[in-house]
């Protein structure tokens, strides 16, 4: 097997958090590293009325740490916040070390990750951004293990090199956002395509490691029509398991079909780059008709998670999208509310609890009020019935003299749609 990098790594408790506050937040760092194959060997913690100005630790602090490096044999650090141009630079003097922060951390992650074009495009653009503001202050530091990008640009010394330099980022900036926008554009295409069919869309938000792309998969198994393995999403017990976005059609028996997505889980502190990188793939979850937002409910800092996810979908521009809370792992838990809240379920993908309430809340929320209508559709016009079984029940079915007859549940705006061949409007089902 491969040997795991070691390193330290190191946090501010700022005057302003709780210590359980940057305790989670060091144990998360720890979790990001080891999602990038690292080991942390150390963990380094200081008080601080707020993160020191130029070596983010105070200089005595610094010195300690360079004391456990030689101790563990360590020659990389990581820091809990992003650092400075400056901040890098100084530590970097006094520690001779590899300095890694928690955003390049995450960029790193990511760039593992990213499988699809459009995700690889993502996350370079955001790594050379956050490069740009940085470029004095990186020398040996930065950068993921192998592979181009940021880690293998190479960066000249002097001033006039570093000009060069920067140009030449800016210009590379600017073609990979070209490049994504040209991909965008065919996302869109679907989009629109997929729209024009009415179907209505339910996107899987929240924190990374929740469960969305269990959530996912489950309703890929109930869908009876779902034959091929081909259409499931990729879970795993880790950080940013998922980057891309991933559309799929469920039709479950007795329910009105929909379209799920699944895509990129959130973080505290997700660098902002990279959010920005990453609004296009969101689109997706900006236009839903409703979002399902699954909560990790084992984890006991479940509800920092939800504010997290909540702020980030802020800041991509969600808003005024109906939202269910899916409160998952229920299995790992000894108790769950018996009392029920407004657009909550609680459920666990693992044992299937609870996923029948939760399709049954989707279909309320999606397709609300809904009628039974009779049509009779003449037999030169039998192609749209194919059309109809996407957004109606049909619950009879005959064929007579002149047409078939369909009996179908279905919403008005589809009454309308087919008012041409309805013969009977009846009762009205909550
Ligand atoms: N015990 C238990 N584990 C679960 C449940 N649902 C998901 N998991 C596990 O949680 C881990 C993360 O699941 P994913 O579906 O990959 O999580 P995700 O929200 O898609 O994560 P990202 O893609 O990283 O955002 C996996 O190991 C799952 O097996 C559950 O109901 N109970
Ligand atoms: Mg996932």
């Amino acid at each position: 097997m491969q040997e795991l990098e070691q390193v330290i790594i190191v946090g501010v408790e700022e005057a302003s958090t709780e210590q359980y506050q940057h305790e989670r937040s060091m144990n998360e760092l720890k979790q990001l590293a080891e999602a990038c194959q690292l080991q942390v060997v150390a963990v380094l913690s200081q008080k601080l009325e707020q993160i020191h100005p130029t070596t983010y630790i105070g200089s005595g602090k610094l010195n300690e740490l360079k004391v456990l490096m030689e101790e563990k044999n360590v020659e990389t650090v990581i820091f809990n916040d992003e650092l400075s141009s400056s901040q890098i630079r100084n530590i970097e003097s006094v520690l001779s070390c590899r300095v890694i922060d928690r955003t390049i951390l995450i960029l790193d992650i990511f760039a593992i990750r990213a499988k699809t074009k459009e995700a690889k495009l993502q996350v370079e653009i955001a790594e050379w951004q956050y490069m740009l503001p940085r470029l004095i202050g990186l020398r040996k530091s930065l950068g993921r293990q192998g592979g181009g990008g940021v880690g293998t640009f190479n960066r000249g010394a002097g001033e006039k090199k570093l000009e060069l330099d920067r140009r030449h980022i800016e210009s590379k900036i600017n073609s990979l956002q070209n490049d994504l926008k040209q991909l965008v554009k065919h996302r869109k295409v679907q989009r629109g395509r997929r729209n024009k069919q009415g179907i209505r869309t339910v996107a899987l938000v929240g924190y990374t490691n929740a469960g969305k792309s269990t959530l996912m998969n489950r309703f890929l198994e109930m869908d009876t029509n779902q034959t091929q393995t081909s259409k499931y999403v990729y879970e795993e017990n880790m950080l940013f398991a998922t980057l891309e976005t991933s559309v799929r059609k469920i039709a479950l028996p007795e329910f009105f079909p929909f379209l799920l997505t699944d895509t990129v889980g959130f973080v505290e502190r997700l660098p902002h780059h990279l959010v920005k990188a990453f609004r296009s793939t969101l689109e997706e979850v900006k236009e839903a008709d409703l979002l399902i937002h699954v909560v990790d409910y084992s984890n006991p800092f479940f509800e920092e998670q939800i504010e997290v996810t909540n702020h980030t979908l802020k800041e991509i521009g969600v808003k005024d999208i109906p939202m269910i809370y899916a409160y998952n792992k229920i299995d790992l838990m000894n108790e769950v509310p018996d009392y029920g809240r407004e657009n909550t379920v609680y459920i666990s993908t693992k044992n299937k609890k609870g996923l029948d309430s939760l399709t049954t809340i989707i279909q309320e929320q999606l397709y609300g009020e809904q009628i039974v209508c009779d049509f009779l559709i003449p037999y030169e016009k039998s192609a749209i019935i194919d059309e109809m079984k996407e957004h109606a029940l049909i619950k009879k079915w005959e064929y007579l003299e002149n047409g078939t007859f369909l009996q179908a549940q279905c919403s008005r705006h589809v009454k309308d749609k087919y008012s041409d061949w309805l013969q009977n409007e009846s009762m009205e089902i909550q």
